[in-house]
């Protein structure tokens, strides 16, 4: 039976691309299929029987695109006409037919949510076996994975197992360890054919069967009783392949086990004046009024508005969060892949230090609850550093908050087709007229920031004297003999610097309006070179430890993109 469709609006696009209605009312779309392909036809919603007012091929090489949310255009022989259908789903419900016709292949759930582009970009990065060697040398995951499956080996000890997105196959082997009967493991990308080859290498194949291709489009011979997977991205999100992983349960017998079975998204309000510092110096490129010859000032708000629309992958320590961070948890085992579409988080931090709020932490635990045990995989700035890093996403014009003070918002995860999020932070504090500031970041986009160097503490966290304390240490260990306490009064720091500290007046502080809303340009005349210094007298650059896919040098820091790292 040919899909039915709601009245569509029609319109045909002239000579400069302007639309112009094509009939006054909306009209039916009937499909008829045909040897090539489809034909469509419009007709009056008022007239019974054949009117058909116009009617158009739809073959294999038909050009042909959707548009924006809920519009199709299809051009044949430079005419083109522009659908709008009812909603979205209807715009899809015809896409994918469409896409049959072109493409000779179904459309699954995972083609629809992806660009093509990105889905190949995304299975070739994943079909390196240096990016897989990266995850599996990440010790904290790939251990933990192992203790959470070694030591709930009754949930899997003959069992059915279904490996989610299994790259070179380790999560299934780790099942086939702890005494599964079969394991399916299932990989879209061409590590498929390593993991077959592992497989075999490691004599395992009567309980391994690899199927090569995409969760959402493969066939299984039975349903299973357990689900393994690792579908954790930056800020947990990132990627979209947690909604693979909730796919996947269509193969889950009731009351089946999701390993991992829950995940919780951190996210603390943070103050990083360095961090600030060294994005607002980038932009700052871009003050110039005579750069060999030509004023690039022009493009300053559209280079800090870029910058600021990164969010940082790295490390940082713990103490610059100025409130308990708020928990947000997504339960495995009852969540549905439609849920993550839009994530709206509202958010409430009361302030423990008074200080700037330059923006939101994010970082992600996700638990193994099984019948022994629940094992936790962390990746906290409290715990040991693992591929995921840690993620901030910064205001381009901070907020100054009081100890006591509500800082109040939402976090707003928006799915793309590019397997990501854009993800937009609003805060406020609460009572304070004005004080509001709203950024949207691009998460497929981070900045990689992560240099291998220690993570160093935030000023003001000392309350005594680290010199005093360094030479007791000294002291203790016997390696000096001291007569008089080094103590100068009056003498100045050696590096000549004046601290910084927090403000903790109650008034307006340079650099922040009536409302307490910091702005970049609220810092003066500074140079974009005495700002590059100041920032990295803070961030070592140039580090020899950074590794990774398409690396680029920006700014003096190196700058890094991909999925992990
Ligand atoms: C983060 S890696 C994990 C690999 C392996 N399980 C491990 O723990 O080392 C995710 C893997 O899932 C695969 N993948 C992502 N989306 C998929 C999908 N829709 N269907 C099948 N495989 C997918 C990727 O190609 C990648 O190899």
């Amino acid at each position: 039976m040919a899909p039915q469709f709601s009245p569509v609006y029609v319109s045909k696009a002239g000579r400069n691309g302007e639309l112009i209605p094509k009939f006054d009312t909306a009209v039916l779309l009937c499909i008829d299929y045909d040897p090539q392909g489809f034909s469509v036809k419009l007709k009056r919603v008022d007239l019974p029987g054949d009117n058909v007012l116009v009617e158009f091929p739809i073959h294999r090489f038909s050009e042909c695109s959707r548009i924006g949310k809920d519009c199709y255009i299809i051009t044949i022989d430079g005419e083109s006409t522009l659908l709008r259908f009812k909603d979205e789903n209807e715009m899809k419900k015809f896409h994918s037919i469409v896409n049959e016709v072109k493409y000779g292949k179904g459309t699954s759930v995972f083609s629809e949510r992806t660009d093509d582009s990105s889905a190949i970009q995304y299975f070739q990065f994943y079909g390196y076996l240096s990016q897989q060697q990266n995850m599996l040398q990440d010790y904290v995951r790939t251990s933990t994975y192992q203790r959470a499956v070694l030591t709930n080996s009754e949930d899997f000890r003959d069992k059915i197992v279904l490996d989610v997105g299994a790259g070179s196959g380790i999560l299934s082997f780790f099942a086939v360890q702890a005494g599964a009967r079969r394991v399916y493991a299932v990989e879209a990308s061409s590590m498929a054919q390593h993991a077959e080859t592992l497989v075999a290498a490691n004599n395992v194949h009567d309980k391994i069967k690899v199927i090569a291709g995409k969760i959402e489009e493969i066939e299984l011979p039975e349903m299973v009783d357990v689900i393994i997977s690792e579908p954790m991205g930056y800020m947990l999100y990132n990627e979209r392949m947690l909604e693979t992983y909730l796919h996947a349960k269509k193969w889950l017998k009731p009351g089946g086990i999701m390993f991992p079975s829950k995940g919780d998204l951190h996210i603390a309000p943070f103050m990083d004046d360095a961090l600030f510092m060294e994005q607002t110096s980038k932009a700052s490129f871009w003050v110039q009024t005579c750069f060999h010859g030509v004023d690039l000032s022009s493009m300053r708000d559209a280079a800090t508005k870029e910058y600021f629309r990164q969010p940082i992958v790295d490390t940082f320590d713990m103490r610059i969060c100025m409130a308990k961070s708020i928990r947000h948890s997504v339960d495995f085992t009852v969540a549905n892949e439609t849920d993550l579409h839009k994530i709206v988080i509202p958010l409430e931090f009361y302030i423990l230090e008074t200080g700037t709020v330059h923006g939101l932490a994010f970082w992600f635990d996700v638990a193994f609850t099984g019948s022994s045990q629940t094992v936790w995989l962390s990746t906290s700035p409290t715990e040991a550093l693992t591929h995921w890093y840690q993620v901030r996403c910064l205001l381009e014009s901070p907020l100054f908050a009081k100890a006591g003070q509500l800082l109040t918002g939402t976090v707003t995860l928006q799915a793309n087709q590019r397997q990501s999020y854009d993800v937009t932070i609003d805060l406020s504090i609460e009572g304070v007229e004005g004080a509001r500031s709203v950024n949207t970041l691009d998460l497929k986009n981070p900045y990689f920031r992560y240099t291998g160097q220690p993570v160093v503490p935030p000023p003001g966290t000392n309350t005594t004297s680290p010199s005093e304390a360094y030479w007791s240490q000294l002291d203790a260990q016997g390696a000096r003999q001291v007569s008089q306490p080094n103590i100068h009064p009056g003498s100045i720091s050696s590096t000549g610097r004046q601290r910084g500290g927090f403000c903790q007046s109650s008034q307006t502080v340079p650099g922040m309006n009536a409302a307490g809303v910091i702005t970049p340009t609220m810092f003066g005349p500074a140079t974009a070179s005495q700002l590059m210094i100041a920032s990295s007298s803070h961030f070592p650059v140039n580090n020899s430890l950074m590794i990774g896919d398409y690396v680029a040098p920006a700014n003096n820091v190196l700058s890094v993109h991909g999925y992990r790292q």
